[in-house]
């Protein structure tokens, strides 16, 4: 049995692409401490949504997906009702190992992973990093149900920071990137649908050549730079303003932010 604790935006989005990805509804628990939200995740997935404690009684891998300030206490309160065999599997940024076996029984498996929402759409990327109690096994059993949702790696604990930086948050610096270019073509005057549409496909077709053609970005970037042409233009005027720096300082900041978590 497989439970979730947490179905905000990370844990719904790890719960509904597992269930795309085939995994059976009858095996999967899900917490949910607001009862309309509750109501909701019944219907749309057909799980049982328990309380934490009977989520810990029966799992043999419970994913926990709260916000990093709300771990300690929940792991507090779980920790007597765990199955001994349970394998806790954390998504929260920032949240060491050490501090999740702190607050759990002695002995307990441990995997740290940082997934993103794309998992919803089987597109994940996820890195786990196993605590000091975690086999090749149950590294192995978080990365069979998180590779259901996307991509897998596994990497030493101390990269996870920077793994957060990069593809934790970096969805969202794509859609910062769709939203500005799509508030250039309309203050330019072109309809929003259509601008909508010419940056969701470029950004679409972009990444697909990105992941397939095995080329490097710079490569890639310099075939549409044509010479004496718009692209080149565009791109000084990207480095004039220090994108490239930002993008730079806005990911160490993230990184940073990241290792504050696991402070409290
Ligand atoms: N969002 C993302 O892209 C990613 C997030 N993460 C990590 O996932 C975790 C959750 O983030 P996110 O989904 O964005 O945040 P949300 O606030 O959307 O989700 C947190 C969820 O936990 C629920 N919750 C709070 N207390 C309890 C409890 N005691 N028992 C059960 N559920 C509880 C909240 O319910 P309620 O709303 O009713 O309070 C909410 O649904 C964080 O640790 C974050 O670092 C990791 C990778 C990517
Ligand atoms: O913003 C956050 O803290 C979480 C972790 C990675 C993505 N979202």
């Amino acid at each position: 049995m497989i439970a979730i604790i947490g179905a905000g935006k990370m844990g719904e989005a790890l719960l509904a692409g597992m269930l795309n990805t085939g995994h059976d509804p009858a095996d999967v628990l899900v917490t949910e401490p607001r009862a309309d939200h509750a109501a909701e995740l019944r219907a749309r997935y057909a799980v049982r949504v328990v309380p934490a404690a009977e989520a810990a009684r029966q799992a043999s891998t419970l994913i926990i997906a709260l916000k990093p300030q709300d771990m300690v206490a929940l792991l507090d309160d779980l920790a007597p009702a765990l199955r001994p065999d349970c394998l806790v599997v954390s998504v929260a940024a920032g949240i060491t190992t050490e501090v999740l076996e702190k607050h759990l029984n002695p002995d307990t498996a441990v995997v740290r992973a940082m997934p993103n929402t794309p998992a919803l759409v089987g597109l994940g990327m996820t890195a786990v990093a196993g605590g000091r109690h975690a086999r090749d096994e149950h590294l192995e059993r978080a990365e069979s149900l998180l590779s259901s949702v996307g991509e897998v790696v596994r990497v030493p604990e101390k990269y996870m920071d920077t793994v957060t930086a990069l593809s934790g948050s970096g969805p969202a610096y794509f859609y910062f990137i769709a939203e500005t270019m799509i508030e250039a073509g309309v203050l330019m005057g072109m309809p929003r649908a259509t601008a909508e549409k010419l940056v969701t496909q470029t950004i679409t077709g972009a990444a697909a050549m990105l992941r397939d053609s095995g080329e490097h970005p710079v490569v890639l970037r310099e075939a549409v730079s044509s010479p004496g042409g718009t692209t080149a233009a565009a791109v000084r005027e990207l480095e004039r303003h220090g994108v490239r720096t930002a993008f730079t300082d806005a990911i160490e900041a993230a990184r940073d932010r990241s290792r504050q978590l696991s402070e409290g």
